[in-house]
């Protein structure tokens, strides 16, 4: 079994921080990349599973620590699973709002039935920066792409995304509820019976 008292989030992004430090609990400190350097890398892998490798061997390198990473997005089937792996950067790197406003004009005419979608997450874990053994978990999450904005919470898609299983928005959700349910707890889940954690 591994253990890990800190280990470094290879992610800039703080809605990720703020629900993977949820999950873990307090055994496990994650400490942000952020705290090391403002510099991010290239996502220029063809996959999740490539680019999350890719950023936690370059948070692994640049701190000196084990390194967690989570690339994730948001796969939509009236799109052929776009925009996926370039979700974060769909309106070209303008932002949430803009990435939003992008999926809701280009689903516009998409009828309730055929507006499917998945959120995936992969997270990687490496013990240093050229670990050859790096633990992979994912998680998918179904639901459906709403015809307008709800909810207030979450942070990325999640005003767009509708949970069936909750019949409301992602965004609509408590932050503890999200973390029971979606792709990210789900990926964690099994990152935490990996590490003995479960
Ligand atoms: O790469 P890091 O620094 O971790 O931060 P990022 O925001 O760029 O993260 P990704 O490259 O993994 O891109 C993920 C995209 O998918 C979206 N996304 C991922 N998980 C989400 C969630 O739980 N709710 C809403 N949107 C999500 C998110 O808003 C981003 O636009
Ligand atoms: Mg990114």
């Amino acid at each position: 079994m591994m253990t890990f008292q800190q280990i470094v989030l290879a992610s800039h992004n703080a809605g990720k921080l703020k629900e993977l430090q949820a999950m873990l609990g307090d055994t496990v400190q994650l400490r942000s990349i952020g705290e090391f350097s403002s510099i991010e890398p290239e996502e220029t892998g063809l996959s999740f599973v490539e680019n999350a490798i890719l950023k936690a061997r370059n948070a692994a390198r640049i701190s000196g620590m084990p390194a967690l990473a989570d690339d994730s997005g948001l796969a939509v089937d009236f799109l052929g699973g776009a925009p996926g792996i370039y979700s974060a950067r769909y309106a070209d790197g303008k932002g949430d709002a803009a990435n939003n406003a992008k999926l809701l004009d280009v689903l516009k005419d998409v009828p309730q039935e055929q507006r499917g979608a998945q959120f995936v997450c992969v997270l990687a874990l490496v013990r240093h920066a050229d670990d050859p053994l790096p633990i992979l978990c994912e998680g998918l999450w179904h639901g459906r792409i709403l015809t307008e904005a709800s909810g207030e919470h979450g942070f990325g898609y999640d005003p767009l995304f509708w949970v069936p299983e909750r019949d409301c928005s992602s965004a609509e959700l408590s932050p503890a509820d999200k973390n029971q349910i979606s792709h990210r707890a789900r990926a964690m889940s099994l990152l935490r019976q990996r590490l003995g954690l479960a």
